[in-house]
């Protein structure tokens, strides 16, 4: 017997609408609709592939609670994972800012995974030194930016708590009509850059819990603000860890310059520059032309990735 003739596009399909993901809680998510209301959302067939910054297609509310029917295509996906699992930190972003102070101490191995993540992804990665007031700790940070100056990243420096009059001209500037996702260890400051930024997000984020009684899974959470026209901020909880899982050895040749530079003076053209003979990175390390902490986190990076079943 022939088969019925696949449907046209029915009815319900073309009433779709279509939304921003702007949370996520497990499998509860929240999509900002084209009036600028939330709807929860939950994904048709429990697919688990929605992110946080996805357009969706979704179906007309009922009850308040929409289906989330067709995530559509992104133009960018920035993981982070864990030993356990890889994770989708956010999507259709265009920028990466990465946080950090000289208090409480930070930990430069943050700044360059985030920097390897985003060189992944293909977003441009940005550095913002935050509490330049501050005197304790403020050579090691000093030097941290000049050296991701030196690498050729691009890097600002904002006091953003104690002169916010002058930090809040120099953020609307360079994150205007951009979708920036914002990172960082915790107690950074990127709360307080984004109270600058955006200052009714914690009002936001307030009148959303109360009215979906979430109480305070909100701040554990990534979210999307819109910012004028056609920007976000996206604000991710703080955490200590960004791990790269998700990197092959070529990302990480790829993400660090300084050591990129120096692989053409390697002897085998499958060098590792971890124990090989004549390899032209390790004499870089060795003549001092490449900073040993940075060589230590590739060696690092490196043998992780080396141990993995895959290779
Ligand atoms: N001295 C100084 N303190 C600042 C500055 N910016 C922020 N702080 C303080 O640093 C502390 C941490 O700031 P937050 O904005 O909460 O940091 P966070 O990165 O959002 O931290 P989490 O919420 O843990 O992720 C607060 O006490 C701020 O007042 C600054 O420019 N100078
Ligand atoms: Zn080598």
């Amino acid at each position: 017997m022939a088969r019925p003739a696949k449907p046209k596009k029915s009815a319900a399909s073309e009433s779709l609408l279509t939304g921003r993901v702007t949370r996520s809680h497990g499998r509860h998510h929240f999509v900002q609709g084209p009036d600028g209301a939330l709807y929860e959302a939950h994904r048709r067939g429990r697919k688990g592939d929605v992110v946080v910054g996805d357009m969706v297609r979704y179906s007309e509310p009922s009850g308040g609670v929409v289906a989330i029917e067709e995530v559509l295509p992104r133009t960018s996906l920035l993981f982070r994972s864990d030993e356990w699992r890889t994770k989708e930190l956010a999507s259709n972003i265009d920028l990466v800012a990465i946080v950090f102070a000289s208090r409480p101490t930070f930990n430069p191995w943050f700044i360059w995974k985030a920097l390897l993540a985003a060189t992944k992804a293909g977003i441009t990665p940005i550095v913002i030194r935050n509490k330049t007031d501050l005197e304790e700790g403020r050579e090691e940070a000093d030097a941290a930016l000049r050296q991701l100056e030196a690498l050729g990243y691009e890097t600002l420096s904002i006091s953003a708590g104690s002169k916010p009059e002058e930090a809040k001209p120099i953020l609307e500037t360079r994150f205007a009509h951009h979708k920036t996702l914002f990172v960082g260890q915790s107690g950074m400051g990127k709360s307080t850059i984004l109270n600058l930024l955006i200052p009714d997000a914690g009002a936001r984020t307030r009148e959303f819990s109360e009215a979906l009684d979430l109480g305070k899974q909100t701040t554990t959470v990534t979210c999307w603000y819109d910012y004028g026209e056609d920007g976000a901020i996206v604000d991710s909880p703080g955490f200590q860890e960004f791990g790269l899982e998700h990197l092959d050895f070529d990302d990480v040749i790829l993400g660090m310059p300084d050591i990129r530079q120096y692989v053409t003076g390697c002897r085998y053209f499958n060098c590792r520059h971890l124990n090989e003979p004549q390899c032209g990175v390790k004499d870089a390390v060795a003549r001092g032309d490449i900073d040993p902490k940075r060589y230590e986190f590739y060696r690092d990076t490196v043998e992780r990735i080396l141990k993995r079943p895959k290779y």
